[in-house]
């Protein structure tokens, strides 16, 4: 069925005019709201106001334009059945076969610091989301239907449509518009729900809504989940901030699994950590080797050299563009994914060589997103563990204070220990982990563990610093570091036994600051 008439009523306008003459040009009749009227009137197009359409002026502060019977009824009419039809022509009413509407800017309203109440309410459109389940409704069969609009990107795409198929919107355009429309209606009242029920009862904003609506869109099904008996999908965020590992793109390789996109957001998350250049490799979501160095080659080398066991198979990122020896160095081992912002074209040849080593791009940038986690019938929501420092937070507790040296490694172990899972006991030197003890269920056998992977690697421990996730329960994990041969500690405090470990630093001359904050990570 030939589009015949089309209404546009949207506040985005980007894009609408040059819409809206092909539109015109194709034969179809223009219908439009006061604003968007305007604009397709200014630029020399045929349109007819919507008041003069209904013969009702727009009225209540434009509360009231779209909603009469005029309308909804040429929306609404099923062009499948001859009394829908013939009620239309009883009551004088044109089908309206196209509908081109996008919603009052609520997020962006109330995105705003200052905004108010009143504000946020007048920015809830009524008539736009009517009308759009109304035609997403009406999307009708292979008899004709109507086709609903709500994203200006669709806008080539429905003229290219309309020009091939005789004027006319094929059944599965509409039905996959309108699949689209419900979802844009229905994020925008998650919108809605997600900012009154966070207002508490004096107009502040809590952090958390009482009812909380989520909204993602499916990137691929994935062959499985993180084991093959489990199935498995990925989304991302609607509104997924640059930066995150959901903005990859991949360049080349196998298709990402389960478990490569979870260890790839840990190995990523991790080396943006470091403003020099840095890499990091991760196995099984922890880091196993992390360094830094003057070039992304030899930041490789000593990552890949303390735990080259560990490294085999593994995950590994880049803050910096990855150039073709650093490319060269990575492709002699077995890795899944090569993570990266940008790759020099020699690079690039270099890992086709390669062909299953999934390679991503990503954009740099800070996530500082909130932290979900499901857990059996729940949610548990955080926001991002950010929290920066600098030598200056620092408080030394041990009679010998750290040397320059002592001190730049021991940020660097720190930083590197936000992203192990506790307890996480992290030993470093010369901007590079020498050994790292994850997922403990106690911190002595975390230390002693990050001993032995040391030692395993031929990695000399004396003369080395230590970062620990959280505070010492008891002066055990200190004194496994004392006797391995470290020289410094970095940990929170706040142990109801801290002076037993400051004691215990203190008796084998080691040199002890607090963050006084702690990075578990479970
Ligand atoms: N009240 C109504 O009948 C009504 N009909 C359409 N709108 C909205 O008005 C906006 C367009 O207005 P204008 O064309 O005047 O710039 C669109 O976002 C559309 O969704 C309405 N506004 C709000 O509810």
């Amino acid at each position: 069925m030939k589009v015949t008439q089309a209404l546009l009523s949207v506040s985005d306008k980007t894009g609408v005019v040059e819409f809206a003459r092909e539109l015109s040009a194709l034969g179809v009749n223009l219908l439009s709201t006061g604003g968007t009227a305007k604009s397709l009137r200014d630029a020399g197009l045929p349109v007819t106001d919507v008041s003069d359409y209904t013969g009702f002026p727009e009225m209540l502060d434009g509360r009231v334009k779209t909603l009469h019977p005029k309308v909804h009824g040429g929306i609404l009419a099923r062009r499948d059945l001859p009394e829908h039809l013939a009620k239309l022509d009883e009551h004088a009413i044109p089908r309206i076969d196209l509908v081109v509407v996008n919603l009052y800017p609520f997020q962006a309203t109330v995105a705003k610091p200052d905004c108010s109440l009143e504000d946020a309410i007048e920015n809830i459109d009524i008539g736009g989301p009517t009308m759009v389940r109304a035609a997403a409704k009406n999307h009708g069969n292979e008899m004709g239907g109507v086709g609903i609009v709500t994203d200006p990107a669709d806008y080539a795409g429905i003229i290219a449509e309309l020009k091939a198929n005789g004027g006319a919107l094929s059944y599965k355009t509409r039905f996959d518009l309108a699949r689209s429309a419900f979802t844009h209606t229905a994020r925008y009242d998650a919108a809605i729900s997600n900012h009154l029920t966070a207002l508490a009862d004096d107009g502040s904003k809590m952090a958390y809504p009482e009812r909380f609506q989520l909204a993602f869109d499916k990137v691929q099904d994935l062959r499985y989940g993180e084991n093959p008996h489990q199935s498995a999908a990925f989304y991302r965020e609607s509104s997924a901030p640059a930066g995150a590992i959901a903005a990859y793109t991949q360049v080349q390789g196998k298709e990402l699994s389960y478990n490569n996109i979870a260890d790839s957001d840990a190995a990523w998350e991790c080396v943006k950590a470091f403003d020099g250049v840095a890499c990091v490799i991760v196995k099984h979501a922890n880091p196993c080797g992390v360094a830094v160095a003057a070039s992304p080659l030899e930041a490789y080398k000593k990552a890949f050299s303390t735990d080259p066991t560990s490294a085999f198979g593994g995950i590994i990122a880049f803050n910096t563009t990855v150039d073709r020896a650093a490319a060269e160095a990575v492709s002699a081992q077995f890795l899944e994914v090569l993570i990266a912002p940008a790759y020099t074209d020699e690079a690039l040849e270099l890992l086709k060589a390669k062909q299953n080593v999934r390679v991503l791009i990503v954009p740099l940038g800070t996530v500082k997103q909130p932290d979900y986690k499901r857990v059996g019938g729940g949610l548990l929501v955080q926001s991002a563990d950010f929290a920066p420092i600098t030598a200056a937070d620092l408080k030394v507790v041990t009679q010998r204070a750290p040397t320059d040296k002592e001190l730049s490694d021991l940020l660097f172990a720190w930083r590197v220990a936000k992203y192990v899972k506790s307890n996480a006991i992290v030993y470093c030197k010369d901007g590079m982990t020498i050994g790292v003890g994850a997922g403990q269920m106690s911190r002595v056998d975390s230390a002693r563990i990050a001993k032995i992977k040391a030692e395993n690697a031929g990695l000399v421990i004396p003369g080395c610093v230590v970062a620990s996730d959280a505070f010492f329960p008891f002066r055990d994990g200190l004194d496994v570091l004392a006797q391995a041969g470290a020289t410094a500690v970095i940990q929170p405090g706040g142990s109801m036994r801290d002076a037993e470990v400051i004691a215990a630093a203190d008796e084998q001359g080691i040199a002890m600051v607090l963050t006084g904050f702690r990075h578990f990570r479970h």
